[in-house]
């Protein structure tokens, strides 16, 4: 029963490389929509959470955005690997447990089985957005190259298998976060008072 899914009215999922600004971007929207009718779901939550227990770690800074996790991440890279081995939507699965608003925003989708447990659970309502920017953007939010990371399917799994139903450049000199997000807001609305009706 606990796995059971309410049914959402559209599911947006984002990737993006390290730093590009996923969490920035879906903060945004959520801010944009408001968290009754917009709630960020993170693959990435469930991980954390199970790993910090299991390693005596500081789960909040692993999930925040400063420098803690990058020291845990290749290790956190394999022991989600051996989950989603036996079992790839293991992760979606509890990352959707109880999200009851209409719109579900998915932070952080990495792997093609990730976009594709949503394309098979919600096949009318799912849309890909990618997160983009530079990468000397990236190294100023603080990104460094870290082999075994940057060129592992964690960060590559989605580079050129999906075309995406949009792309958002999250530049200094790109056009505005808002005006780039506004096509996916209005749908997100419409979304969201068709389930009001
Ligand atoms: N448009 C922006 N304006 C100002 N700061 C930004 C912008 N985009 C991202 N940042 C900042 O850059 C840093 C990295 O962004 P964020 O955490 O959203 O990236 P991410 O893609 O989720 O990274 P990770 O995969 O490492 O979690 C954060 O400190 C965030 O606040
Ligand atoms: C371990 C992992 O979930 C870390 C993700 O961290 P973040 O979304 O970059 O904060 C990456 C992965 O699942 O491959």
């Amino acid at each position: 029963m606990g796995d059971q899914l309410s049914e959402p009215r559209l599911v947006l999922v984002f990737s993006g490389k390290r730093k590009s600004g996923k969490d920035y971007v879906t903060h945004l929207i959520q801010e944009r929509l408001g968290p009754d009718v917009c709630c960020i779901l993170r693959l990435s939550g469930p991980l954390k959470q199970q790993y910090a227990q299991e390693h005596n770690l500081n789960l909040d800074q692993l999930l925040g955005p400063g420098p803690y996790k990058e020291q845990y991440r290749a290790d956190m890279i394999c022991w989600g690997e051996t989950r989603r081995c036996q079992d790839p939507g293991f992760f979606c699965r509890l990352a959707t447990r109880g999200a009851s608003q209409p719109i579900w925003v998915v932070s952080d989708a990495r792997r093609l089985s990730d976009l594709q447990w949503f394309w098979s659970k919600f096949p009318q309502q799912t849309l890909s957005v990618r997160v983009q920017c530079t990468e000397k953007t990236r190294e100023q939010r603080g990104w460094r190259f870290t082999a075994g990371v940057d060129d592992a399917e964690s960060e590559c799994g989605l580079d050129s298998s999906v075309e995406f139903d949009w792309i958002i450049t999250n530049e200094a000199d790109a056009p505005s976060l808002d005006e780039q997000l506004q096509p996916i807001l209005t749908l997100a609305k419409e979304a969201a008072r068709s389930a009001d009706l």
